[in-house]
């Protein structure tokens, strides 16, 4: 219903000219739904449950852009309002469409800046926002990773233009604008078509050279400021050469020990730049991995690669790692997500943990008790490294995908049965349980469980991955406290007893065990899917909550409804009420027992 809302509010402000011409068949009113009674420009998932794209193009629309009201509908991926006459300027709420790939708002009457808020969009691939009136700077985009598109011609936009990741580019074009600086390197990948029509833009690939008497004037100042500091650095050196041999006896001891660690920031600063490569991108060898090192020659060892499992990457080095073609498969809330093919011919997933996650000591505290307690449905760690700037964790890459894709990507209904989803609550309960067993002590959750994070593996077996990358004592953060881990468990509580870190995980499963029973998407962390469910029960509508497929495979309602009853146990609202990994699993296994007995009782009448 909110989604609803949204979009009728969004369309409220976007009056078709011809308004009279709308008929009821168009929709996006209060009385209809937007995926089952298909709203014009309206496209939803496969289930008819989650709007994925609207696309308005050429519908003679006037009026406003509402981001805020658009960007309830959360899911959206695909916003499409090309040749129409919508004006105003787009707000910083357009942040709030974080699922969105797709921006085209080519052809119309925009105005204003581009809102700051966009490089936050990191899912966009492709952007259209030519043939507008936008003016101002454009925000720093080359931080969205995957961008293969940016087309920005005929517009009013000012100032310098800033880096974009051009090699990665596929469309470019900022021609008929205001842009006024030298062109930044386009390596040969754009000509200058994409820039003409700037009077005040220079250098390649456009035939005007910048003004070489500002490249001089620059130049004199440069040298004169050469100049000076060359005296005060000759200075500070005949002083410190002084100090350097009264002191130099007592200190031979500490300088190696300097050497060490200037020698590791080096290794730092120069490392990992780890940019976006699209999937075709990462097909032609040219275009190898972006953060690949430039320069390994140092003789720095490369000592802070801890390998964890060295059956699946003998000899694997950091430079290796650092070297190999990467595919960016995703930006979370805490990191950055690479395959890597090493030289072996394994596929690797990088994780590049974000700064504000953990701490560096945390990390590798975390990574060494996690690697000793094994689980066969928990994706062990292969390697980790950790220096002061870097913190990434290496996994082996898992083709057979997570359980978010089983439930929600393209499916035929019969593949994911009511036993295969038993087994799955199952088997993550159980392992959960073991891992809390094993790191109850050392105070080691999860802090992350989803259905992203639940990989199959070759035997399709399911695992549990990322287990203890995040710290949970962070909350502070604003991006972290909306995890629902820590947004479930009020800082008081966290002090009463270590239990509680473990609770958050148990929320966590409970909203997966709902995703297994409803086949619905998940957003802000489960708190919607827990509240709708929550809803349906209270109003005994219960048999409405469960996956279409699940009722169509005549399951009894009455097994459905045990395991509904440990999700919910799991999703209370009070921490503390809810049970343990272990009670779940013993609670699963009861019904699943159940189950194996009831279908063996089936069969035997059958026989009779
Ligand atoms: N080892 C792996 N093998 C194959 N796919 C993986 C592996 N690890 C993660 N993935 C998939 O890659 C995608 C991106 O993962 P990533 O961890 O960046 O995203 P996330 O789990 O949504 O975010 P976050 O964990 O940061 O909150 C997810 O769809 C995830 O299922």
């Amino acid at each position: 219903d909110d989604t609803k809302r949204s979009l009728v509010q969004f369309m409220e402000q976007l009056l078709p000219a011809d308004n009279e011409n709308r008929n009821e068949s168009w929709g996006w009113n209060m009385n209809s739904d937007p995926c089952a009674d298909g709203w014009v420009g309206v496209t939803c998932d496969l289930h008819n449950q989650t709007v994925l794209k609207v696309i308005l193009d050429e519908l003679n629309l006037i009026g406003t852009f509402d981001a805020g009201s658009l960007c309830g509908a959360r899911s959206l991926q695909v916003l499409s309002l090309n040749n129409n006459s919508i004006s105003g300027e787009i707000s910083e709420e357009i942040a709030n469409c974080k699922h969105l790939t797709h921006l085209y708002l080519s052809s119309n009457r925009f105005t204003g800046q581009l809102p700051k808020s966009i490089p936050h969009l990191s899912n966009l691939k492709r952007i259209d926002i030519s043939n507008n009136n936008f003016i101002g700077e454009l925000p720093s985009l080359h931080k969205i990773p995957g961008l293969l598109s940016f087309l920005a011609e005929n517009n009013h936009l000012q100032g310098e233009l800033p880096e974009f990741k051009f090699t990665l580019l596929e469309r470019f074009n900022v021609s008929n604008n205001e842009f006024s600086s030298q062109i930044p390197d386009v390596r040969g990948h754009f000509s200058a078509d994409s820039f003409s029509g700037n009077p005040r833009l220079c250098g390649q690939p456009l035939p005007n050279p910048c003004d070489p008497s500002k490249a001089a004037s620059k130049k004199w100042s440069t040298d004169r400021f050469l100049i000076y500091t060359g005296y005060a650095v000759l200075g500070s050196v005949i002083g410190l050469f002084i100090v350097y041999k009264i002191v130099s006896k007592s200190k031979s001891k500490d300088e190696e020990t300097d050497d060490v660690e200037k020698a590791e920031s080096d290794m730092d600063d120069r490392s990992i730049k780890m940019n976006a490569i699209s999937g075709d991108d990462f097909k032609t060898s040219e275009h190898r991995s972006e953060y690949s090192m430039t320069s390994m020659d140092s003789g720095v060892a490369p000592a802070a690669l801890v390998i964890l499992n060295s059956s699946l990457v003998k000899d694997l080095k950091f430079e290796d790692l650092l070297r190999a073609p990467a595919e960016l498969l995703g930006r979370g809330r805490h990191g950055t997500l690479y395959k890597v093919m090493i030289d072996n011919g394994g596929t690797l997933v990088v994780k590049r943990i974000e700064e504000r996650a953990i701490s560096s000591e945390e990390f590798k505290r975390r990574m060494l008790k996690i690697d000793q307690a094994k689980h066969p449905n928990v994706l062990p760690a292969v390697a980790f490294y950790c220096s002061r700037q870097e913190k990434l964790l290496v996994c082996e890459h898992q083709s057979n995908g997570s359980l978010f894709i089983l439930l929600h990507g393209s499916r035929d209904d019969d593949s994911f049965d009511w036993g295969s989803r038993l087994n799955i609550a199952s088997r993550i309960a159980e392992a959960l349980a073991f891992m809390h067993k094993e790191l109850h002590e050392d105070g080691i959750a999860h802090g992350n469980l989803k259905s992203t994070n639940i990989l199959f593996n070759k035997n399709m077996d399911p695992c549990i991955s990322e287990y203890g990358i995040m710290a949970t004592e962070n909350q502070e953060q604003p991006a972290l406290s909306r995890s629902i881990s820590f947004a479930k468990i009020t800082p008081a509580q966290d002090h009463e007893s270590d239990d509680i870190l473990f609770k958050g995980d148990m929320y966590n499963l409970g909203v997966i065990i709902l995703e297994l029973l409803t086949g619905k998407m998940v957003q802000d962390g489960g708190l919607d899917l827990a509240t709708w469910v929550h809803s349906v029960v209270r109003e005994e509508w219960t048999a409405e909550v469960f996956d279409r497929a699940l009722i169509a495979e005549g399951i009894n309602e009455e097994r459905m409804v045990n395991l509904l009853q440990v999700a919910l146990k799991c999703v209370a609202s009070s921490a503390t009420k809810r049970p343990s990994a272990k009670e779940v699993s013993a609670m699963i296994n009861a019904i699943k027992e159940e189950d194996e007995r009831s279908i063996a009782l089936e069969t035997r009448s059958i026989k009779l």
